[in-house]
């Protein structure tokens, strides 16, 4: 166990924030906390980093974070300073450490060419892309050998592909440099993509903590589901008809859990076919709602009858 969290609790005036929260982390994991905007996460963040008090509760650290081996808050907007290079940002932490000249030269140097930013040693930073600030930002906290990395919005200034390729690449970065990682972020997909667990806060807490397919596959409650993407609800007697088991007390699938295949009698009709690249969104209409299905392998048109078959996975 890298980090216990103990029944945390955090209010801001006479608004609880923070409710009851409790968690560990191991040595060298990546986890991830999802949750809507204004639950909480960059408070439990700071709170991690010790630059806000909880009003209750407890924060355990296995090895104590030292000068050699820190804890790094990487917030959103990656606050590189502006009058230094590239090479000088990601040198920074090992100057404030007295390395010597030669050592700074070689370990950055090293740092720059493992994030793709070697050409770029020269730059500013209002020189680069935002991808390229990003990279920066985290070899500048990668080089200190942090115990921890602490992570606010990773990839809120980054479109949709970069911020996908950048999880990916954190993630991979983690895992080399095994360092234990906590990011919170909007977005469950790079959530997923770069985490071991992943945590969903809502309103009540922190309501589910555990590996991406579990937490995905197997929500504990219907908000958790839905939090994590689209379901749809089905009334009994079609989700009897379909094979779908009552989850938290409600009948639902993810539309990717729904195969439609054409045919005259079907019970469902499509309502509308949105192209989506990698996938097709259908609307269906069947016995009195409204089913939304994820496809890649689908040629029905606007108007078709379809059957639909309930996947479980
Ligand atoms: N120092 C503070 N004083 C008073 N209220 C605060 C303080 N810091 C945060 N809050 C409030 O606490 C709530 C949680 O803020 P926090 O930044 O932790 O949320 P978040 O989940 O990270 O949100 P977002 O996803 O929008 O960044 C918000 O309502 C915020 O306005």
């Amino acid at each position: 166990m890298f980090l216990e969290i103990k029944k945390l609790n955090k209010a801001f005036g006479n608004k609880p924030i923070l409710k009851n929260i409790s968690f560990t982390v191991e040595e060298g994991c990546a986890v991830s906390f999802v949750g809507p905007s204004g639950v909480g996460k960059t408070t439990l963040l700071k709170i991690i980093a010790g630059l806000e008090e909880p009003d209750s509760g407890t924060v355990n650290f296995g090895n104590l974070p030292s000068k050699e081996n820190p804890i790094i808050l990487v917030f959103q907007d990656y606050l590189l300073f502006p009058t230094l290079t590239v090479f000088e940002n990601v040198a920074f932490g090992l100057r404030t450490r007295k390395v010597s000249g030669k050592e700074i030269e070689k370990r950055v140097m090293a740092h720059l060419e493992y994030f793709q930013l070697a050409e770029k040693r020269k730059a500013y930073p209002a020189a680069l892309s935002a991808g390229q600030r990003q990279r920066v930002a985290i070899a500048r906290a990668m080089i200190v050998n942090p115990a921890m990395l602490l992570l606010d919005e990773p990839f809120a200034n980054l479109d949709r592909n970069l911020k996908l390729r950048t999880a990916e690449f954190i993630r991979d970065t983690q895992k080399e440099f095994g360092v234990t990682t906590i990011a919170v972020t909007h977005d469950q997909e790079e959530a997923f993509l770069m985490s071991d667990k992943v945590g969903v806060i809502l309103e009540g807490g922190l309501a589910q903590f555990a590996p991406p397919r579990e937490i995905y596959g197997t929500p504990i409650s219907l908000d958790v589901a839905r939090f994590l993407g689209p379901v749809n609800i089905l009334p009994e007697a079609l989700a009897q008809k379909l094979g779908v088991h009552k989850q938290n007390g409600e009948y639902y699938t993810r539309p990717e859990n729904l195969q439609i295949t054409a045919c005259a009698e079907g019970i469902g009709e499509i309502k509308e076919a949105i192209f989506a690249g990698h996938y097709v969104k259908y609307t269906i209409e069947a016995e009195g709602v409204s089913l939304i299905v994820f496809t890649s392998d689908s040629d029905v048109r606007c108007g078709d009858r379809v059957n639909l078959v309930f996947k479980n996975q």
